[in-house]
């Protein structure tokens, strides 16, 4: 973080936000950059023939100087937005005032948990519009590098919180969402900002036995490449035209991601046909020096730079660019051609932002501090933590009895306010703690912090136990948070940490009605807590931004439901002994009990999907047009589908019931199939779509409808080839399933989609 802070002093002290060029009467007025009517690529190309060779080097690193003889101004390519604008060297807040804050929403595997479409979207759609905000006051750049899209592979990974969470398919979907959101659409005449998919590929791992994520070769077999790390990046490039990729620390058999021409070059560029122009890939921040140490890929600091430049790596997120890029031309390990060619992706992509052009006709450049934090931004905060909040157990106890007037608030997390936003955060407009949110219900609230995350010392906090003997029912609000789990700090236990549980017990002796809060982005083992039956009821809670402590308190009260589903596996403790965090296969194997929900061989404390309700719902899956298909003429009816793992399969209709007569709740229709076909082993079940369904009042019915691809029939084989096998195929409706459904495929395998060999 040093860096990150000095990067951000180093970005104040030069104003490098300070401009737009002035094509008006600048310099670069009469340059085919400043003619709208030219393409993108045409103005880019044209400003980069200004540039001499020293130029063109100085403005390959993310605090690009721009060339002032020019009147190109500098820029700074580094802005942060995981769930909000967030503090990093391109986003700088206000001391006070106009520009102090913004939204702050819930970290992305809460969102995740909501298994919302259309709320990522609309969250996707605000952090847009108050970066152009910050933008048009020279706050922030233009681009963001959000989103955080690895799947959440080992319970272990202190970044899992960034992520919307295991599953390859729900990630697909989540993204798709949100770039569309960011951008503003698939193509727009202006984006509205450049969203960038990170970290190509293969990177979860921050820092377990020795294992760092600077230097880390993870070693991955071409199944899981094509079937679970890439699935999430191939929507970002293929279908939801992403502008920006950022290449991982991480090497992937062998290479260092940023010099990978088999990820950059030919699946990234090739197979998913990122093609545009002002499609750009940057490192992360520093990547390139790793390249060559801790990595010592390549013998000498300009090769390392060739290496990187040459596999399809443009922008360089630290200095080895600028400081080494002469010498490699020098030596010739680089061509011009090469260089041009990422710098005008670079200034393509700042032209399809209207950078370039007279401010009044954009759509954009006349948002202001009036389009910051919103009312309806606010409110979406608060609905997105709501609908992320998940139910683990409710014995009855909640939502809480209007005679219950008093209450304890106890632990780690009672009174959190900058907690709650997790990691990638900025400065919001409000933090509601729950301690807060209690008392604007008019609660009577005790307050005791009682043990810290991972306080080791004995349970004897006799504060803590007198407000918790005074009260009508206890809270307890902790778990785990950025103290144990964060960015270079992966977790070596997936239990509850320190004395808390231990703690908890005690206060269930109490015998009073008893509420655990579990809050953060990783599971922990719950099992402690759920056969007491003085535990009344588990809330997980994830990270959930500035309206998260009312969010919770709502639930609680009943003012309310919850309806979010875990959007990981919560796996027993024994788990972290089971696999090293180091071995990256999902499937089982003598060394290996198999990872997430689609693999793991062992029983889940929490099923991937499991949410608890208010009411009770019961939902049906309407039946399948036929009970065998011809796999040859599935894929023949598809002929002219740009994409044949696109291609339409099947539209189900389900039908959803609240048969509790008290509590309207949203409800989420999660579709999985299982089944025996393709390659041995079969996995356990495979998500293929879902939906939320908002406000199912007591007593009465809504449909939704899930449409299937033949993509998400098929499976993968060995060379990663995405392939439509004969067999059996049953489908379930939730977790627990309410309505399953079965047919055949008949006729010989197929390949959907050919994945390229190294
Ligand atoms: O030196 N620093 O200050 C610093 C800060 C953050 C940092 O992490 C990397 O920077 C982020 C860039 O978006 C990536 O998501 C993350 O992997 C890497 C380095």
């Amino acid at each position: 973080m040093t860096t990150l802070l000095a990067l951000a002093c180093l970005a104040l002290a030069t104003n490098v936000y300070a401009a737009f060029p002035d094509c008006a009467n600048g310099p670069l007025a009469n340059n085919t950059v400043c003619d709208t009517s030219a393409t993108p690529l045409e103005r880019a190309t044209a400003l980069i023939s200004l540039f001499t060779l020293e130029e063109k080097i100085n403005n390959t690193g993310n605090t690009a100087p721009g060339v002032p003889r020019l009147g190109l101004p500098a820029y700074q390519w580094w802005q942060e937005a995981l769930h909000g604008l967030a503090d990093s060297p391109g986003v700088i807040f206000s001391e006070s005032g106009e520009f102090s804050y913004a939204t702050s929403f819930p970290q992305p595997i809460l969102m995740g948990a909501a298994f919302d479409d259309a709320l990522i979207n609309s969250v996707a759609t605000v952090v847009s519009t108050e970066g152009r905000a910050f933008n048009n006051a020279n706050r922030s750049g233009l681009d963001f590098w959000t989103p955080n899209i690895n799947p959440f592979r080992d319970p272990r990974w202190g970044r899992g919180q960034e992520t919307p969470g295991e599953d390859p398919f729900h990630l697909q979907s989540y993204v798709y969402n949100l770039i569309t959101g960011l951008q503003g659409g698939l193509d727009p005449a202006y984006k509205r900002v450049v969203a960038t998919c990170k970290h190509y590929a293969a990177y979860d791992l921050e820092n377990w036995m020795g294992n760092v994520r600077y230097g880390f070769d993870a070693l991955v077999s071409l199944q899981d490449l094509s079937e679970f790390y890439t699935r999430s990046f191939q929507t970002c490039a293929r279908d939801a035209n992403v502008g920006a990729f950022m290449c991982s620390y991480n090497a992937v058999n062998g290479v260092p991601s940023c010099a990978n021409s088999y990820l950059l070059q030919d699946i990234l560029r090739e197979h998913w046909n990122w093609t545009n122009e002002d499609q750009w890939v940057t490192s992360d921040c520093d990547a390139v020096q790793n390249i060559y140490e801790p990595h010592y890929y390549a013998p000498t600091r300009a090769q390392t730079v060739a290496d990187a430049l040459n596999a399809g790596t443009d922008l360089d997120c630290g200095t080895y660019y600028p400081d080494f890029l002469g010498v490699a031309y020098n030596e010739s390990l680089i061509n011009v051609t090469t260089l041009n060619r990422a710098l005008i992706r670079q200034y393509a992509s700042l032209v399809k932002l209207g950078y370039f052009d007279p401010a009044e006709n954009q759509p954009y450049r006349q948002l202001g501090w009036e389009n910051v934090s919103t009312p309806y931004a606010e409110q979406l905060a608060y609905t997105a933590a709501v609908e992320g909040i998940t139910l683990l157990k409710n014995d009855g106890t909640l939502p809480l009895s209007k005679d219950i007037k008093t209450l304890a608030l106890i632990g780690p997390w009672a009174n959190a306010t900058t907690q709650m936003q997790g990691n990638y955060y900025g400065v919001a407009p409000y933090l509601i703690s729950p301690l807060m949110a209690a008392e604007a219900l008019n609660y009577t609230v005790l307050y005791s912090s009682g043990p810290g995350i991972d306080d080791p010392t004995t349970p004897t906090y006799p504060a803590a136990f007198e407000v918790a003997s005074q009260a009508d029912a206890i809270i307890y609000a902790g778990g785990i948070d950025t103290t144990v789990e964060a960015e270079a700090m992966d977790r070596y236990t997936i239990d509850w940490p320190g004395v808390q549980p231990d703690f908890i017990d005690l206060l269930s002796q109490l015998g009073k009605p008893l509420i655990v809060l579990q809050m953060g982005g990783g599971q922990i083992d719950d099992s402690c807590l759920i056969p007491n039956t003085n535990v009344n009821a588990i809330i997980w809670g994830g990270y959930p931004g500035q309206s998260g402590g009312a969010a919770l308190m709502d639930i609680i009260a009943g003012n309310a439901a919850p309806a979010g589903r875990l959007p990981i596996t919560q796996y027993p403790i024994e788990y972290v002994n089971e696999v090293p965090m180091t071995d990256m296969s999902l499937r089982p194997s003598a060394t290996n009990p198999g990872r997430t929900y689609m693999w793991y061989t062992g029983t889940p404390i929490f099923e991937f999907g499991y949410g608890l309700h208010y009411t009770n719902f019961s939902a049906t899956l309407s039946a399948p047009s036929a009970a065998s298909y011809d796999v040859q003429s599935l894929v023949a009816a598809c002929a002219g589908a740009a994409y044949l793992d696109l291609c339409p399969f099947e539209a189900y209709t389900v039908n959803v019931t609240n048969t509790g007569s008290t509590h309207a709740s949203d409800y989420v229709s999660l579709l999985f199939v299982a089944g025996e076909h393709g390659p041995t082993p079969y996995p356990n079940k495979v998500l293929v779509a879902y939906d939320r369904l908002h406000g199912v009042e007591p007593l009465s019915s809504q449909t939704t409808t899930l449409n299937l691809t033949l993509g998400s029939l098929a499976r993968r084989d060995d060379y990663g080839n995405t392939v439509l096998y004969p067999g059996e195929y049953t489908l379930l409706l939730d977790v627990e399933p309410q309505s399953t459904q079965s047919f055949t495929l008949t006729g010989e395998s197929t390949v959907l989609d050919y994945w390229p060999q190294p």
